[in-house]
């Protein structure tokens, strides 16, 4: 369990010698080191033709439950700390809006310069936007040339199989092409596939970090989130109060109390 690896070990009582050959606990500046070496910082791009389900992705992973509606046209971006194979990390998923990038490329140059790890979304039942994810990848590939990229395509929707438009096998095809993972999902129907698959590029994407002799610098900053999140699920139709100003979104326990402001003056928010 990650947790224990971060607590002082409370050990049982000992007597004189056995205590002396014992190392002496750790000083708080110590754990503070050894907390800062198991935190890597993860940062998750989702990117996808409009309407793809990349925010019900986003969400469905975040907190295991699946929001139909959403209500936005900005980037959001989620901050939330994992622990997976005992090794706890920071991770800021990065969901692009398509309606707020219309206007300029399908995929941002700064959105890519800023990832680490690349999810790319397609419907199966829109073959356009199976294209457009061709599209992306290619772009990605490009852009991060001569790197290795960590990316999982991800088909979404495949409860809608029988308006399908793209069949598995092309799916795999593509994936191969870029030799990336491949998952189908639903977003809809279950959180464990939608699970499975950021699990996966996390996994990778924190192995490659490993590789690297040097922790990396932010390049651009972080896209600041202006809308509130009963705005994004659909709950409200105020437009966003002008003097609200959050600059991420935090994700606590999954389930319980799942997404809130880090802006801590206002109550917390459930999905
Ligand atoms: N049937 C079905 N509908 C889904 C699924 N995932 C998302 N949707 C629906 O697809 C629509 C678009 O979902 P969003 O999550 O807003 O898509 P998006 O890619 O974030 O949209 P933009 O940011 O506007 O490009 C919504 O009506 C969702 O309810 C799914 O797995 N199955």
């Amino acid at each position: 369990m990650c947790r224990n690896q971060l607590q002082p070990q409370s050990g049982e009582k000992m007597r004189g010698e056995e205590r002396d050959k014992m190392p002496s606990p750790p000083t708080g500046r110590e754990n503070r080191q050894r907390i800062q070496q198991q935190i890597a910082r993860l940062r998750i791009v989702v990117l996808g033709a409009e309407g793809v389900g990349k925010s019900a992705l986003t969400v469905r992973y975040l907190t295991r439950r699946y929001i139909s509606e959403y209500r936005r046209a900005i980037d959001l971006l989620y901050r939330h700390t994992v622990c997976l194979d005992d090794v706890t990390s920071e991770v800021e998923i990065l969901d692009v809006s398509t309606r707020e990038h219309q206007e300029n490329e399908s995929v941002s140059v700064s959105h890519i310069r800023w990832g680490e790890g690349f999810v790319v979304v397609y419907s199966v039942n829109d073959a356009t936007s199976f294209q457009e994810a061709a599209v992306i990848l290619d772009h990605l590939q490009r852009l991060k040339a001569p790197l290795y990229v960590p990316v999982i395509l991800l088909a979404n929707k495949r409860d809608l199989d029988p308006g399908r438009q793209v069949s598995v096998e092309d799916g795999q095809a593509l994936s191969l092409q870029h030799g990336c993972q491949f998952y189908e999902v639903s977003a809809a129907e279950s959180h464990v596939g939608v699970t499975l698959a950021f699990q996966a590029l996390l996994r990778e994407t924190r192995s490659l970090q490993l590789t690297r002799p040097l922790p990396r610098q932010r390049r651009i900053s972080i896209v600041a989130v202006s809308r509130m999140i009963g705005s994004l699920i659909g709950r409200g139709s105020d437009p966003p109060s002008p003097t609200f100003k959050p600059t991420v979104i935090v994700q606590e326990t999954p389930g319980k109390r799942a997404l809130r402001r880090k802006d801590k003056k206002r109550p917390s928010l459930s999905l």
